[in-house]
């Protein structure tokens, strides 16, 4: 079979794309050039100029076709921009979510289709035929799970692609791509969000949107003012450091209120919500199951989930009840459902 690997750079795809070849596939490996770094500090990052060079070495090294795709317009304006945009907003962006569904499984996923083949990435997560239809599985190694940033790949997209990691624990990834001789089998990990690379999104944002960005109150949930803030970019609802406030019990982001320009902030108790409303939600499956599920629903990256029910909405919305609150339910970061090791789908969390 042809197979077009997307490689990062990183430890993952090169391994990816040697286990395909060991297995007698026909590989070819392609790197997404998506963000501009020559304006900023280059560090270890996903897809800065260091990450291109270290993937063509290990398509070299496997003697495979190597392809750099120019994406820089449509990654600025699925991600980047939207990101930016969500955080003025009052929003928290998990921009992970639409670079896969908009870029690489679609873009990408597209190219690999045109060429008559698959396309595999290092992503950690399984597909697997399930009843008649593919299932979404998590990986075998937990901790490195990436199915959260997947759960809008439906059975069209699950039909084509292939994650040749998610079955294999870190370990045997690396052991993988040393085996293949890859000088990349020690790398280290890439940060969070690849295009903040130092990390600091809030001042990604005020880099990126100068002029619009603006200072506020911080208030209790009664009204009291307790301090000023640099813009509620600057939050995320859950948050309890780094707030400026300080007072006998600890205070945590209750929500943001964009338009008022106010971070408004309160007890634990405040913080934490036992209901949510998806929005712009997705079923692996296709479609909406018939009525309620019961399901693990996780609310960001590091969460491990709670037990609730997922009421399907008409409108691609879902109304979640949670077994127990949660602190830090931000909006717009996704809400996962998951039965056992299965994705469900998911969606956007409201506010
Ligand atoms: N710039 C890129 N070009 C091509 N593919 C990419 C790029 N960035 C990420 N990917 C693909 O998406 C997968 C998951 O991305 P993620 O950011 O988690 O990877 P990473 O940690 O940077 O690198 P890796 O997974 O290769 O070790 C990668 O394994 C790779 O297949």
């Amino acid at each position: 079979m042809r197979v077009l690997v997307a490689m990062s750079g990183g430890v993952d795809s090169a391994a990816a794309a040697a286990l395909l070849q060991a297995e007698g596939h026909e590989v070819l490996g392609v790197t997404m050039r998506v963000f501009d770094y020559s304006d900023r500090a280059r560090g270890r990052s996903c897809c800065g100029p260091d990450d291109l060079e270290d993937a063509r070495r290990a398509a070299r090294r496997l003697g495979i076709p190597f392809y750099v795709a120019d994406l820089e317009e449509h990654f600025g304006r699925s991600v980047v921009d939207r990101f930016v945009e969500d955080y003025l907003d009052g929003l928290t962006p998990n921009p992970c979510i639409p670079c896969n569904s908009e870029v690489k499984f679609d873009w990408l996923l597209k190219r690999a289709r045109a060429l008559g083949g698959k396309l595999a990435t290092g992503h950690y997560a399984r597909v697997e035929r399930r009843g008649g239809r593919y299932a979404l599985l998590t990986a075998a190694d937990d901790a490195k799970d990436q199915t959260y940033f997947l759960y809008r790949l439906g059975q069209d997209e699950l039909a084509h692609v292939l994650f040749p990691v998610g079955g294999l624990r870190k370990p045997e990834v690396r052991a993988a791509a040393a085996a293949a001789g890859l000088a990349n089998a020690a790398k280290a990990e890439s940060q969070e969000i690849c295009f903040v690379t130092d990390g600091d999104a809030a001042r990604f944002v005020e880099l990126r949107a100068p002029g619009r960005v603006r200072e506020g109150e911080l208030v209790s949930t009664s009204g009291e003012v307790l301090a000023r803030h640099g813009g509620v970019h600057r939050f995320t609802v859950g948050q309890r450091r780094g707030l400026g406030v300080t007072g006998p019990a600890p205070r945590y982001v209750v929500r943001l209120e964009p338009e008022r320009g106010r971070v408004v902030v309160g007890t634990a108790d405040e913080a934490s919500r036992a209901e949510l409303t998806a929005t712009d939600v997705r079923w692996v499956a296709g479609a909406p199951p018939p009525g309620p599920v019961e399901a693990r629903v996780r609310v960001r990256h590091r969460h491990e989930g709670v037990a609730g029910t997922v009421r399907p909405l008409c409108g691609a919305r879902a109304e979640v009840t949670l077994s127990r609150p949660v602190r830090g339910v931000a909006p717009g970061q996704a809400a996962v459902f998951y039965a056992g090791d299965e994705v469900l789908g998911g969606g956007r969390i409201a506010r």
